[in-house]
């Protein structure tokens, strides 16, 4: 890792998550596999949320002082992440002049990495004159999706009326109006962050988590439009060895209850870790779980029910059927659950982290897309990769029953999983030697190493 004509060693790479699970878990993935190709590692990142350094003895970890530091619910990501965006900028310049400093004169930062959402980096590392890496973190089909935005907006299809949810958008078939990753309310907002995390700027490539095999000609579609390389080399979670970057505490125990289950009889049930539901909502779920009459693991975190605590607002009545069927847990061992051979089904939000691991685990799903892009994954899962069923409309029980009946029990659902396996072993394909996601790692490795 020379640099022709001198004898500077650019062999470190900074790396820029955004503030959330679900950016955190797949940033330091590939964090670990630099490391394994031989680069030092740098985590410059927000205060909110901050990730463990203990959890990554071998990554520098240097916090940027931000200001908008305050939680980030739902309704309140747009604002939240252009303000940190604001914040961050300057402060970033600093930290990266820090960085280079100490590093000395024979050894220098290779490349930034960052987070699509923490577009400041760019902005710094050109005026530092580093080379930078985009890291978008939702699948291809998510990524075209919101570059049509700009287009269907300038032709006044959105925002668009309820009559015209279920029509199909012919140009990102098989999406329909109501599948697009747009936060209606904020819909300005939303467009101008769009805008700023779309721009591609100076940035040398830009990487996905996501596999050929899941996303083949999206991804051939992208690099068409790109004038830069781009990069999947998914599912990162597979190929990395990177311990858990969870930020809240994994309760196994629910690991030894999953083992005096039945193989494939347990529903797993998680929303990630910004969705929430009201107390009613909650009371709904619960009831749906019991009276499906399946085991189920349920995933409530804490604070994440509107106007509750955590359960204490679930009625007795429901709790001692929950006790009876069901175990509850604040945080799960997720990848671990799900390659649990007593998990046969997956009720999820479709965020594309969880998304990625269900699929993995040749786990199907129920989906119940809560915002963003777990929309188009959800259409994704259950129309063209047919792993899955989507759960739509208001949260209610026997809705949930149905669902949960139909992936579990019936032929509909032994399809789906049938056809999850197969996924499963196509996947396996991509990240082994000569595979598609091997090959993009590799191609990846070599460009940090030629700047
Ligand atoms: O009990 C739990 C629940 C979740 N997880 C992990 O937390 C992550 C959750 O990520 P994801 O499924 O992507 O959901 P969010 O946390 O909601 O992620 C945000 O970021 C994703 C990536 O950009 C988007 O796809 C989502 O819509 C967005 O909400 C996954 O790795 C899970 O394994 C656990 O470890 N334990």
């Amino acid at each position: 890792m020379e640099k022709r004509g001198n004898i500077r060693r650019l062999n470190r790479v900074v790396l820029v998550p955004g503030p959330f699970q679900g950016h955190i878990n797949p940033m330091l993935q590939l964090g670990s596999i630099l490391h394994s190709n031989g680069f030092s590692i740098t985590v410059v990142h927000a205060q909110y949320n901050s990730p463990k350094p203990s959890s990554h003895p071998d990554f520098s970890f240097l916090p940027l002082p931000d200001t908008s530091s305050s939680a980030a619910t739902t309704g309140e990501i747009i604002d939240f992440a252009l303000q940190l965006n604001t914040d961050c900028k300057a402060r970033f310049q600093e930290c990266l002049a820090q960085v280079m400093r100490q590093l000395g004169p024979y050894d220098g930062i290779a490349c930034i990495i960052y987070d699509q959402l923490m577009y400041f980096s760019e902005a710094a590392a050109k005026d530092l004159k580093l080379p930078c890496i985009i890291f978008r973190l939702g699948s291809a089909a998510v990524s075209l999706a919101r570059d049509a935005l700009f287009q269907l907006k300038a032709e006044g299809h959105i925002p668009f009326p309820e009559s015209r949810s279920n029509d199909s958008i012919l140009e990102l078939y098989p999406l329909r109006f109501k599948d697009l990753p747009i936060f209606s309310e904020k819909l300005e907002n939303f467009l101008q962050l769009l805008s700023n995390t779309n721009n591609i700027r100076t940035s040398s490539a830009i990487i996905y988590d996501t596999v050929d095999c899941l996303e083949n000609s999206l991804l051939a579609k992208i690099q068409q439009q790109c004038q830069v390389p781009t990069f999947p080399i998914g599912p990162l979670h597979r190929i990395s060895s990177a311990s858990s970057s969870s930020l809240l505490e994994e309760d196994t125990s629910c690991l030894a209850w999953l083992d005096k289950q039945s193989c494939n009889s347990v529903i797993y049930v998680s929303l990630g870790s910004i969705a929430s539901m009201d107390v009613d909502e909650l009371v709904e779920m619960g009831w749906g779980l019991v009276n499906s009459q399946q085991p189920f693991l349920w995933v409530v975190r804490s604070g994440s029910t509107l106007d509750a605590q955590w359960i204490e607002v679930l009625p007795q009545g429901l709790k001692k059927n929950i006790d009876e069927r069901g175990y509850i847990v604040k945080w799960a061992p997720q990848k671990e659950v799900l390659a649990h051979g007593a998990v046969g089904g997956f009720l999820s939000h479709c965020g594309w982290n969880s998304t990625l691991e269900s699929i993995c685990e040749g786990v199907p799903m129920i989906c119940r897309p809560c915002f963003g892009d777990q929309k188009v994954n959800a259409r994704y899962v259950n129309h063209v990769w047919r792993v899955g069923l989507e759960l739509e409309g208001d949260l209610k029980r026997g809705e949930i029953e149905k669902a949960v009946k139909k992936l579990m029990i019936d032929e509909e659902g032994e399809a789906m999983r049938e056809n999850a396996k197969k996924l499963k072993e196509n996947v396996k394909l991509c990240i082994k030697e000569g595979g598609s996601s091997y090959n993009s790692i590799n191609r990846l490795v070599e460009m940090i190493r030629s700047f």
